[in-house]
């Protein structure tokens, strides 16, 4: 009688290994003692103990070689928020995820751990310290948030203690730090085209950022205490810096640590928006004849001139999570992570 080998709990995959998050949470994997296994559509590095495995997560036969062995699967790849390929965004974040979780239960998986997003939640609308409880956005304000919600519906409906698979979803927000390829380069590619002079409403709006290590660490604690006598099993958890900021203040200091002048003349927020609508509407019927992509896209507009920071009350009280780096101190390490990004560089 063939005989099943038992996973190791030091064996792990990381799917989405390749991208900004994922190659954190794989370095610090290693660190903590794990062999990872990488799945990702590229391959951006190579490191001892990582072993890669390249292909599209959609496809179930290519992830399941990066799944034998392993205990535990942590789920962050995703198609850029940036992007607004509605059919790509199906494809990876639903479909993908569906076969993700397939290949989980077919591989003798125990824990599937989802990188999720704060934003499942988000409108466009002020959120003042939001709790896990609040309801799922019901007019999400693009593809990605639309798709994210479905994806962590999924995995957290596919929790089942009685077949020894737990799933738990991390909902992190505003994530920064070095390698990341979106908030920095994003803002100062607008600085460097003279677009970083305005302040979009009032100034006043609080929200999350996250570092980097924070949203690993809170991916860790999820793991190693995720078992089935666990409150967490099958739910949602806020991993947050828990030190909301201005949104302008935040993007000042990035800009200024990197010698760029900090935005200071302010445009009605409406009228920003409406204009940001415009334009992306006015994308969307030329797309035909010719690409071009809004810098100041509705979402971006929504996330710098509203509230939105997350209560992590539940994060510490059923994972024991507490940040790790500070915010000041994050921003130092990020600043100083991007020399190529620097004025005059
Ligand atoms: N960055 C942020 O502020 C936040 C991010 N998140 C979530 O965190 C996760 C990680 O984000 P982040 O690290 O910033 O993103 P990255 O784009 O840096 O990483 C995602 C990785 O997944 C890969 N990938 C995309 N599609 C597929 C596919 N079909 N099959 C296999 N791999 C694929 C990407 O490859 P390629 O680059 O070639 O597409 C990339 O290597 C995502 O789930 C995101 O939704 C949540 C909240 C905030
Ligand atoms: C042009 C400027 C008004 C803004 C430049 C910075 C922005 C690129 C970033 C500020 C907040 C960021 C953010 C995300 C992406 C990058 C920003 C818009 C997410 C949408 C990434 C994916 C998520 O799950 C939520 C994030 C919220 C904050």
């Amino acid at each position: 009688m063939a005989t099943r080998v038992r996973p190791s709990s030091k064996r792990c995959a990381v799917i989405g290994g390749s991208g900004f998050l994922g190659r954190h949470l794989v370095e610090k994997l290693l660190d903590r003692g794990y062999s990872v296994s990488v799945f990702d559509i590229r391959q951006s590095y190579e490191l001892p103990g990582v072993t890669f495995h390249q292909g599209d997560l959609c496809d179930k036969q290519a992830l399941l070689p990066a799944l034998k062995d392993v205990s535990l699967v942590f789920h962050c790849a995703s198609p850029a928020p940036a992007s607004d390929d509605r059919r790509l965004f199906e494809r990876v974040n639903i479909q993908g995820t569906r076969t993700v979780i397939q290949a989980c239960v077919d591989a003798g998986v125990q824990k599937l751990v989802l990188t999720s997003s704060a934003s499942v939640v988000f409108e466009g609308t002020d959120i003042k310290n939001g709790k896990e409880d609040l309801p799922y956005a019901k007019k999400p304000i693009d593809y990605y948030t639309q798709t994210k919600i479905e994806q962590e519906k999924l995995v957290l409906e596919a929790c089942d203690k009685e077949k020894g698979f737990l799933t738990v979803a991390i909902r992190p927000h505003g994530i920064f730090g070095p390698r990341d390829p979106q908030l920095v380069p994003i803002l100062v590619d607008t600085a460097r085209r003279g677009k970083m002079k305005f302040i979009i409403g009032d100034g006043t709006n609080l929200v999350d950022f996250t570092f980097v290590e924070n949203v690993v660490h809170g991916h860790i604690l999820a793991a190693e205490r995720l078992r089935s006598d666990s409150p967490s099993c099958g739910k949602p958890y806020h991993i947050t810096n828990d030190e909301p900021i201005r949104f302008w203040d935040f993007m000042s200091e990035v800009l200024v640590g990197l010698g760029y002048a900090a935005p200071r003349y302010h445009l009605p927020y409406t009228l920003v928006y409406t204009l940001a609508l415009l334009l992306w509407l006015l994308a969307l019927i030329l797309r035909p004849l010719m690409s071009f992509k809004p810098t100041f896209t509705p979402m971006r507009v929504a996330l710098a001139g509203t509230h939105h920071y997350y209560s992590c009350d539940r994060a510490k009280q059923d994972l024991g999570y507490k940040p790790v780096v500070s915010l000041k101190e994050g921003i130092a390490r990020t600043v100083q992570s991007y020399p190529h990004l620097k004025q005059g560089a």
